[in-house]
């Protein structure tokens, strides 16, 4: 079996009985019932992920930054040159980017997957910085895993992004950084991105998707002025009208290989890799939202291991947020990417197992509960 055909048929739903006992649990905390509000939704997600309740605490972390670049850049759906992904791969592995200072804050690892970047990154890495496979991420220092499947996708909009079988690599080379992560020792993965024009494959994937329209789903990214957006809106509607058929018939690996980018197959592939292990993954913003949308095609309890750590003012996110039915953490009108809203949503997290796990019972304090 592929690895790719193994990890789908490991994903499991959540556990029912585990997820039974925390929402009782839940009910008997010393609060009155629902007051924790999202913090005990997330328990109840985690202690049906693992099967126990409650639920192992969600650390040590590592946040994945898949990079690549897209064909579409060429189209003018961004302000800013394609030679800013491979720069800011530099800037993550030396520590400089808010990647970097938020994961320095929560105490997580950082890797740095060059999935597909155009241009060359020599001369731009930090001895050291190398890691032979995801088993060799720790959190004194960030880490490049240089696994390109190809320099940059071809333009969604004027053909196929990539081929079936790059996109099944790129799927595989998510599933093997999550396997490498849980392997270390992470029991908590954090998706980040990096990949100039992403916000235009991400908006094409969720209309593909949920059957949203092109200007409903495409918003202005990185920040682009009215001229540019509708430019873009109607790139994705071309691209949209030009892979109809896969649309309409393709499967998850036929869709994002039409109209997505190598770091969404590589994010949809670390979602199935951290589903299939039953380790929580946190998503950020709207392109690890276009990538769930992926996961979930091939696996629909992928979700099930997914928390949504962010909603981003990108339009496209809520839209795919609401089709795969996540709820975010935080609304901090963040659109920057990295993985940096899902960072921010990390101690929430565990602070939501900490409640579960920690708190007394109304039996156990003597403290009273509310007649019945
Ligand atoms: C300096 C810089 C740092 C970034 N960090 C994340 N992004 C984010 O912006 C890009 C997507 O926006 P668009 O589709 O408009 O190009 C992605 O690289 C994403 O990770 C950045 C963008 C820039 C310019
Ligand atoms: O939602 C995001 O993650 C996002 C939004 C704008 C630009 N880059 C990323």
């Amino acid at each position: 079996m592929s690895t790719l055909t193994e990890t789908l048929v490991a994903v499991r739903p959540a556990d029912p009985a585990a997820t039974r006992a925390a929402l009782d649990r839940q009910d008997r905390l010393t609060k009155p019932r629902g007051a924790l509000g999202q913090l005990e939704a997330v328990s109840v997600r985690l202690a049906g992920l693992a099967g126990t309740c409650p639920p192992p605490m969600p650390e040590p972390a590592a946040v994945a930054v898949f990079a690549a670049d897209h064909g579409v850049h060429a189209q003018g759906v961004s302000p800013w040159p394609q030679e800013v992904t491979g720069q800011m791969v530099a800037n993550f592995l030396a520590g400089g980017a808010a990647i970097n200072a938020f994961a320095r804050r929560s105490g997580a690892a950082v890797v740095v997957v060059d999935a597909g970047v155009a241009t060359s990154l020599d001369g731009l890495v930090p001895d050291g910085a190398v890691a032979e496979d995801a088993t060799q991420v720790d959190a004194d220092a960030p880490k490049l895993l240089a696994r390109k499947v190809r320099p940059g996708t071809g333009d969604l909009s004027t053909g196929p992004a990539m081929t079936r079988d790059e996109a099944v690599a790129a799927l595989e080379l998510g599933i093997e950084v999550a396997n490498g992560l849980v392997d270390a020792g992470y029991r908590c993965l954090i998706t980040g991105d990096m990949g100039i024009a992403n916000t235009t494959a991400s908006a094409a994937l969720i209309a593909a998707f949920t059957g949203a329209s092109a200007d409903v789903v495409t918003g202005r990214g990185t920040g682009i002025d009215d001229e540019t957006l509708n430019r873009k809106v109607a790139v994705v509607q071309r691209a949209l009208d030009l892979h109809s058929a896969v649309v309409q018939e393709g499967d998850g690996v036929e869709i994002v290989a039409a109209l997505g980018g190598l770091e969404h197959a590589a994010i949809a592939g670390f979602v199935l890799g951290a589903a299939a292990r039953r380790v929580p993954v946190i998503l950020d913003g709207v392109i690890a939202g276009s990538a769930a949308l992926v996961a979930q095609a091939l696996a629909p309890a992928a979700v099930d291991a997914c928390v949504a750590g962010h909603r981003s003012a990108e339009p496209g996110h809520a839209v795919a947020l609401a089709a795969l039915g996540l709820t975010p953490m935080v609304d901090l009108e963040l659109r920057l990417g990295e993985g940096t809203g899902a960072a921010l949503a990390l101690p929430l997290v565990q602070a939501a197992v900490a409640a579960l796990g920690e708190m007394a019972t109304f039996d156990s304090a003597g403290v009273a509960d509310k007649g019945e």
